[in-house]
């Protein structure tokens, strides 16, 4: 061999300018599945000219997350960090830097923290009501429960970060719901779209796709949108009639102004921040819900174990409050089965090494991409006993937890670049499915019966069902006068 070729880690033999791409199909993570049971646990592949190292069991993941988690916390530059994030200073799409640092210091320890989610839980209760009372006067009508819940958490995100619901029309908004919600779908969308120019850098200026303008186009509407909302922030401040912190634009404008922050803040990056609170929480959670929902209608017994735990501890004359949560392990549970199966970022958001490192014995050059196939670590038969079963029970009496640091569930990541909202996250998934059982008994809709129920997934920024759910929520479990 020659000793100055580095030694990469095993992978298929790549073609010339689309590497291996020509083997990866509609889902990634399956075809990288099957690969990885080929070539092993550390593999490495060509997504055209760039070099792709995957990492697929419980070893691999703690080495390159936690042993060499510094040199690789950096994330690629696609076109969509460019163009969609302000030039790269999204949280999640940022490179590792002192910018980065600082500003995903201030979310976790100002904007995320445990007293500042406290503070605004007011917010979630009151959208979780409202929410609640539509589907209660929906009882025995079909529902797409998906975009109920993305609608549900997307008021809640937006009273959270903006201080105001902006899908419910208002003449003093500056945006009308339909706008407000447009822009959004758009975002995710075009966001979610792999483009041919990511890979072959020479085809990104002919914007093939049509990618680029489309990204061009939806930023623009955006930062209007959060123009206004800081010149509002701005002109309260300068008037005097500033009325302390009643949301996380509030804390954030506070922030960038102080003179002490290491790196200032400028304003294009005020925007960046604020799209991901906004948008990156929403439709993940919305989609936990829907796959724990679909797993649930496709094992009623496990329904009835939930419902009998939410009889017992909280009874039948309240709701369930985020507080309660601890004393559900039978809904923790569910939620974690959810997330193992279906982990709605099967690849975790694609890192890049900052340096040539060794790994395992291999060669791990610099800028390459790194992924983590935590769908495959999530049903790993030398893990998990019978792992393609939906068996919340497994989790019972057991310490393994979704935080970063049991590598064998990892739907939030881990390290440096782990999810910095995992905690608002969890409240969110597990409070609205908690209530969703609680408050209503469910079935399918018509005749369908539980086989029926596909359970087929389409890949995207976020991995949903492909067929979203519809269910009906035949009869409300608790007293009338709580729905209202
Ligand atoms: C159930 C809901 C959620 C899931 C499943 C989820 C999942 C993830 C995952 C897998 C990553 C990548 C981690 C990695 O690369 O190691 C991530 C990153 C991120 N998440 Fe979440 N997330 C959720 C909710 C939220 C919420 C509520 C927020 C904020 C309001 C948020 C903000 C972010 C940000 C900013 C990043 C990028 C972090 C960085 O690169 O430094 N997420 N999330």
């Amino acid at each position: 061999r020659n000793p100055k070729k580095p030694n990469l880690p095993p992978g298929p033999k790549p073609w010339p300018i689309i590497g291996n791409l020509n083997l990866i199909g509609p889902l990634p993570h399956i075809s990288i599945h099957s690969l990885s049971r080929k070539y092993g646990p550390l593999m490495h592949l060509k997504f055209g000219f760039d070099s792709v190292v995957v990492g697929s069991s419980v070893e691999v993941a703690e080495l390159l997350l936690k042993t060499h988690d510094l040199s690789f916390s950096s994330r690629p530059q696609l076109l969509a960090g460019k163009y969609l994030t302000y030039d790269y200073t999204g949280m999640g799409t940022a490179p590792y830097s002192p910018y980065w640092r600082q500003a995903r210091k201030i979310c976790v320890m100002e904007l995320l923290s445990p007293k500042r989610l406290d503070q605004f839980e007011y917010m979630r209760v009151e959208e979780r009501k409202l929410f609640l009372h539509d589907m209660f006067k929906s009882c025995s009508k079909p529902v797409q429960l998906k975009d109920r819940l993305y609608m549900l958490n997307l008021s809640t995100m937006s009273r959270m970060v903006l201080g105001k619901r902006y899908t419910e029309e208002d003449e003093n908004n500056i945006v009308t719901p339909k706008e407000f919600t447009e822009m959004l779908e758009e975002l995710f969308l075009v966001h979610g779209t792999l483009d041919i120019g990511d890979a072959i850098p020479w085809l990104a200026p002919l914007d093939l796709q049509g990618h680029v303008k489309r990204m061009k186009d939806v930023n623009r509407k955006l930062d209007r949108f959060y123009e206004q909302i800081l010149d509002e922030r701005y002109a309260r401040k300068k008037s005097g009639k500033d009325q302390g912190v009643n949301d996380m634009v509030d804390v954030l404008v506070q922030f960038a102004d102080d003179p002490t922050l290491e790196v200032k803040i400028e304003r294009h990056q005020l925007k960046a921040i604020i799209q991901d609170l906004l948008t990156a929480g929403t439709d993940t959670s919305a989609l936990n819900v829907e796959w724990a929902m679909s797993l649930l209608l496709k094992n009623p017994e496990a329904i009835q174990k939930a419902t009998e735990e939410l009889d017992r501890v909280i009874g039948r004359d309240r709701w369930v409050q985020e507080k309660d949560i601890v004393n559900l392990p039978y809904i923790q549970a569910i939620v974690k089965e959810t997330m193992r199966l279906h982990p709605v970022v099967p690849l975790l958001i694609p890192r890049v090494a900052r340096e040539d490192c060794k790994v395992a014995g291999y060669d791990l050059l610099k800028n390459s991409r790194v992924l983590i196939n935590i769908w495959t670590i999530g049903r790993d038969p030398t893990i998990w006993e019978k792992p393609n079963e939906f068996w919340p029970d497994r989790f019972i009496g057991k310490e393994i937890d979704v935080k970063g640091h049991d590598y064998e569930l990892l739907p939030f990541g881990s390290g440096r670049r782990m999810c910095l909202g995992y905690g608002l996250g969890l409240k969110l998934v597990q409070s609205s499915l908690a209530n969703l059982l609680h408050g209503f008994e469910w079935k399918l809709p018509g005749d369908m019966k539980r086989q029926d129920l596909d359970m087929e997934e389409r890949f995207g920024l976020t991995t949903c069902k492909k067929n979203p759910l519809v269910v009906v929520p035949t009869k409300p479990r608790l007293p009338h006068h709580l729905y209202s």
